[in-house]
C-alpha cells in the first residue's frame, strides 16, 4: 500500500490497463507464433513410430489418416518427424508459400549409396551445383527447342513399338496376348536412352551391353522403391535388416562399371553419339565435351568443373526418374480406355479424324487432339506415377495452417489423395476426361505445378525436371497405341471387370499387369515401318 500511496490515484487504472494490454499482446504474439503447436496425428509404436501402420499402399493409408486428422498430418517414422500434406491448400502452403524452406530432400540410403553420395539432381542439396545441373538438362533435353530436336527419337521408338506389336497381332482377330506396360516401357526407355547416351537399352540384337544396362536400370528402380527401415531407425542402420544397402552397393558398382565402360568408349571417339546418321549429339557427348573444355558449372570462382561423377549421377537420375514413371501412365491410360469402351471409341474417332488410317500418329498431331489430351490429364489425376511425390525436408522451422513444423521435418505430399478430394473434384473416382474439356469443371487446369489440386509432377523449385519430356512421351506413346490397335482382353475377362488394383512401391504400378491382344485397325501400309 505504501507503494501505491505515493502514486497519483488516476495513474493506477492507466497502469493496470497498460499491463493488461501488454499481456494480451504477449499472449497473441506467443500463440500466433506457436500456432496450434505440432499438427495432429495418430500415436505410433515405440522406436518404429507409425511405420508399422503404413501398410503396403502407403498413399491410401495416409489418405484415410488425413480424412481423420486433417490436411496437415503428423507422423513419426522411427526417429524422423514426418508431415503429410493431404489437401490442395496444404500442398500450396508447403510448395509455394514455404517452398524455399522445403527445397532439400531428406538424407536416405538411395542418395548415399546409389546416387554418388548425393552428387545428383534428385537427391543433391539445393544450391548452385544442383541448379546448374538442372539447367544443363533443361537446355539440352527439356527446353521447347531441345524437345523438338529430339522428337525423332520419341516418334521412332513409338513406331518401332507399333511394328513389334503389329508383328505379334493378327491382321484380323486377336493375336497372342502381350504385356502392354512392358511394350510401353521398351519404347519410353529406348527413346530416353538414345537422347541421353546415344544407344537403345532394349535393342533386339543389343548383345551383352544392352542386357546389362536393362538389368541394372530395372533393379535400381526396384531397390530404390523399397522403404528402408534403416533410414528411419539409426540403431538398425548397421544391421541393414532388409538387405537394401547391400543390394544398393552391389548395384552401384555394376552401374558405375558400366558407365565407366560407356564413357571410355566415347572418350576414345569424338564425344558424339553413334546415332543412325552419325550426327546426333546426345547428352553424354555434350557433358563430356563440357568436361574436356573444363567449363565451370556455376560460373563461380570455386573449383566447380563438371566431373565424371556428375555425369554418371545425372544419367542414373534420368533412367530411374524418367522411364518407368512414363510407361506406367501409358499402361493406366490404355486400361482406363478399355474399361470405358465409349471413351475409347471417342478417342479413336478423334485420332482417325486428325491422323487418318494410313500412318501412325506424329507429335505434330498432338495439339489437335483435345479429347486425347483430356484422357491423359485424367489418367495423371487418378493414377499419378509417384503418389507421394518425392520427400522434401524443412531446412528451418516454419508455420503451416497455424501448425509449427520443426526444422528437419520430412514432408510428403499426397498427390494421389489430393486429386481424389471430393471438395475439388466432383465424382472423384469416376474416370471422366470431359472435366478437362472446354466448358468442363476443370477446363483450364494444367499439370505443371500451378494448380495444386493436380500436381503429378510436384511443384515449386524441385518440380520434376523432366516434366516436358514426360508429358510428350506419355502422350505420343499412348496416342500411338490407341490409334494403331483395338485391344481385346484374354478369354474370360470383360472390360467392366478389368482389375484396376494398385501395387505400391515408390511408383504407382498396376497390381495386375495389363495383358491384351492387339488387333490392327489401320491400313496395312501404316504398319510397314522400316
Ligand atoms: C511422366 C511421368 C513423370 C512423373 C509423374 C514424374 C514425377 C515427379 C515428381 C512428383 C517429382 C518430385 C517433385 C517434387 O519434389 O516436387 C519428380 C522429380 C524429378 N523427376 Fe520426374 N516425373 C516423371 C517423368 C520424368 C522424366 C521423363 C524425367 C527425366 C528424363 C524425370 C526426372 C526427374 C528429376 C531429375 C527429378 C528431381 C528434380 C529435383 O529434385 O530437382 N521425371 N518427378
Amino acid at each position: 500500500m505504501e507503494l501505491l500511496d505515493g502514486l497519483d490515484v488516476p495513474l493506477l487504472p492507466a497502469l493496470l490497463s497498460a499491463l493488461a494490454i501488454s499481456l494480451t499482446i504477449c499472449y497473441v504474439l506467443f500463440f500466433s507464433r506457436a500456432g496450434k503447436g505440432l499438427p495432429p496425428g495418430p500415436r505410433g509404436w515405440p522406436v518404429l513410430g507409425n511405420l508399422p501402420q503404413l501398410g503396403g499402399k502407403t498413399h491410401q493409408t495416409l489418405h484415410e489418416m488425413s480424412k481423420l486428422y486433417g490436411p496437415v498430418l503428423r507422423l513419426r517414422f522411427g526417429s524422423s518427424v514426418v508431415v503429410v500434406a493431404g489437401s490442395a491448400g496444404a500442398a500450396e502452403q508447403f510448395l509455394r508459400t514455404n517452398d524455399a524452406k522445403f527445397s532439400n530432400r531428406p538424407p536416405n540410403s538411395g542418395g548415399e549409396h546409389m546416387a554418388y553420395n548425393y552428387q545428383d539432381v534428385v537427391f543433391g542439396p539445393y544450391g548452385p551445383r544442383w541448379r546448374a545441373m538442372r539447367k544443363v538438362c533443361a537446355v539440352n533435353l527439356f527446353s521447347a527447342r531441345a524437345l523438338d530436336d529430339l522428337r525423332g527419337f520419341r516418334e521412332r521408338e513409338a513406331s518401332l513399338m507399333v511394328k513389334s506389336l503389329a508383328d505379334a497381332a493378327a491382321a484380323s482377330g486377336a493375336g497372342p496376348v502381350v504385356a502392354l506396360g512392358k511394350a510401353a516401357n521398351v519404347c519410353t526407355t529406348n527413346a530416353l536412352s538414345r537422347a541421353a547416351v546415344g544407344r537403345r537399352v532394349f535393342a533386339a540384337a543389343g548383345g551383352e551391353g544392352a542386357r546389362e544396362f536393362k538389368e541394372i536400370v530395372l533393379e535400381v528402380m526396384e531397390v530404390g522403391g523399397v522403404l528402408n527401415v534403416g533410414d528411419f531407425v539409426p540403431a538398425l542402420r548397421w544391421l541393414d535388416p532388409q538387405g537394401v544397402v547391400a543390394r544398393m552397393k552391389k548395384l552401384h558398382r555394376r552401374f558405375d562399371d558400366m558407365m565407366n565402360g560407356i564413357i571410355a568408349e566415347r572418350e576414345g571417339g569424338c564425344g558424339m553419339a553413334p546415332g543412325e546418321d552419325g550426327k546426333e549429339k546426345d547428352l553424354l557427348g555434350l557433358l563430356l565435351g563440357m568436361m574436356q573444355e573444363e567449363k565451370s558449372l556455376t560460373g563461380g570462382e570455386e573449383d566447380d568443373k563438371i566431373t565424371h561423377t556428375d555425369i554418371k549421377a545425372l544419367v542414373l537420375n534420368l533412367f530411374v526418374a524418367g522411364t518407368e514413371t512414363t510407361s506406367t501412365i501409358v499402361e493406366w491410360a490404355v486400361a482406363e480406355l478399355i474399361r470405358h469402351p465409349d471413351l475409347l471409341q471417342q478417342a479413336q474417332e478423334e485420332l482417325d479424324a486428325v491422323v487418318g488410317r494410313a500412318r501412325v500418329v506424329s507429335e505434330a498431331d498432338l495439339p489437335r487432339l483435345p479429347f486425347f489430351t483430356a484422357v491423359i490429364k485424367e489418367t495423371f489425376r487418378l493414377h499419378p506415377s509417384t503418389p507421394l511425390s518425392l520427400p522434401r525436408m524443412a531446412s528451418e522451422e516454419c508455420f503451416v495452417a497455424g501448425y509449427r513444423i520443426p526444422k528437419g521435418t520430412e514432408l510428403l505430399v499426397n498427390i494421389w489423395g489430393i486429386a481424389r478430394d471430393p471438395a475439388l473434384w466432383p465424382d472423384p473416382l469416376e474416370f471422366r476426361p470431359s472435366r478437362f474439356l472446354a466448358g468442363g469443371s476443370h477446363a483450364d487446369v494444367d499439370l505443371k505445378g500451378a494448380d495444386f489440386g493436380l500436381i503429378p509432377f510436384g511443384a515449386g523449385r524441385r518440380i520434376c525436371a523432366g516434366l516436358s519430356w514426360g508429358l510428350r512421351m506419355v502422350t505420343i506413346t499412348a496416342a500411338t497405341l490407341v490409334h494403331a490397335f483395338d485391344w481385346e482382353l484374354p478369354a474370360g475377362q470383360t472390360p467392366d471387370k478389368l482389375n484396376m488394383e494398385e501395387a505400391f512401391s515408390l511408383l504407382l504400378q498396376r497390381a495386375m499387369p495389363l495383358m491384351v491382344h492387339p488387333v490392327r485397325r489401320l491400313l496395312p501400309s501404316a504398319y510397314e515401318i522400316v
